[in-house]
């Protein structure tokens, strides 16, 4: 379990993550979202202790990752730059990381086999691809079989086949009841694997909930008689409109909401039709809100 609370942090003037709340739940996938720049990578690297906040709290577990008794068996994370020495093998890595971390080589072989690297256990990491050297990076945060997974952009690196084998893993690993916080721009990618959404702008929280949901209530397509007029109803209950030739996409209203308003200003309505959208929708229709 992640717990995110009133997270701030404060870089000069500028607010990298700001009242940032959230909860990533065991057995569930969460996706964290949000352009460069958005305040994902401090957000992941407070959570894991790498970073001090300016206030709030990230807790792994119900703790701070530094006062976690043996944090590897808690949390495993894969940051964008997975660290390896280069003239180290992959099975050297890996054990290196095993002896400093306090936890047994035993799994090693069995790490680089369940990763698909089991043929490039004993090349140099510095001849490895960048897909390879992500493998590698996710092995390392098995190392303790942790219950919670981090991954700060994992996606970056992966071929169509290697982000499969990502999302499965993940899949698999939440579906046993562990804990996956996963960030990333890659929207689509993204769309495939996660159960819940935090998309962040900015510094701050956009919007969060479960992906069926976000996709569910962010967008209606309606034609009708009057579009201005009936656009003007939707703005003032809080709706954003968006025109479209002769169509306009809403979010914020429910489609009885929406069906009653026009009924209200008598506006003949020709269609009316929620659309489950595509997450790259959703970030879009969010962050235009604001
Ligand atoms: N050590 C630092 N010193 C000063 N400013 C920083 C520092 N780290 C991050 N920032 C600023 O905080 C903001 C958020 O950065 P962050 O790296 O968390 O974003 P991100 O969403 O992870 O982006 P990216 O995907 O590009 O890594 C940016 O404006 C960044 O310039």
């Amino acid at each position: 379990m992640i717990e995110i609370r009133d997270l701030t942090k404060t870089y000069g003037r500028v607010d990298a993550v700001r009242d940032v709340t959230f909860t990533a739940a065991p057995g569930r996938v969460t996706g964290l979202l949000g352009l460069n720049g958005s305040g994902k990578s401090t957000t992941l690297r407070i959570l894991l202790g790498l970073t001090r906040p300016t206030r709030g709290s990230a807790l792994v577990d119900g703790k701070r990752y530094r006062d976690l008794d043996q944090p590897l068996r808690h949390v495993g994370a894969v940051l964008e730059q997975g660290l390896c020495h280069p003239g180290q093998s992959g099975y050297a890595h890996l054990a290196t990381q095993a002896l400093l971390g306090g936890l047994s080589k035993n799994r090693v072989g069995e790490l680089l086999e369940f990763v698909g690297l089991e043929d490039a256990a004993t090349k140099r990491t510095g001849d490895y691809s960048l897909g390879m050297r992500q493998r590698l990076a996710v092995a390392t945060a098995l190392l303790g079989e942790p219950s919670v997974l981090v991954l700060d952009e994992p996606a970056n690196g992966l071929d169509p086949p290697g982000m499969a084998w990502l999302r499965e893993l993940l899949r698999h690993h939440a579906a046993g009841g562990g804990t996956v916080l996963i960030s990333s721009h890659l929207l689509a990618e993204l769309e495939q694997v996660v159960d819940d959404v935090v998309i962040i702008g900015a510094g701050r929280i956009l919007a969060s909930g479960p992906l069926a949901e976000l996709q569910g209530t962010a967008r209606l397509r309606v034609r009708a008689a009057d579009q201005g007029r009936l656009a003007e109803a939707y703005e003032k209950a809080g709706a954003t409109v968006l025109p479209d030739g002769d169509v306009m996409f809403v979010s914020g209203l429910t489609s009885e909401q929406a069906g009653d308003i026009a009924c209200e200003i008598q506006v003949p309505v020709y269609e009316l039709v929620a659309e489950a959208q595509h997450l790259e929708d959703v970030f879009m229709s969010v962050a235009e809100a604001r």
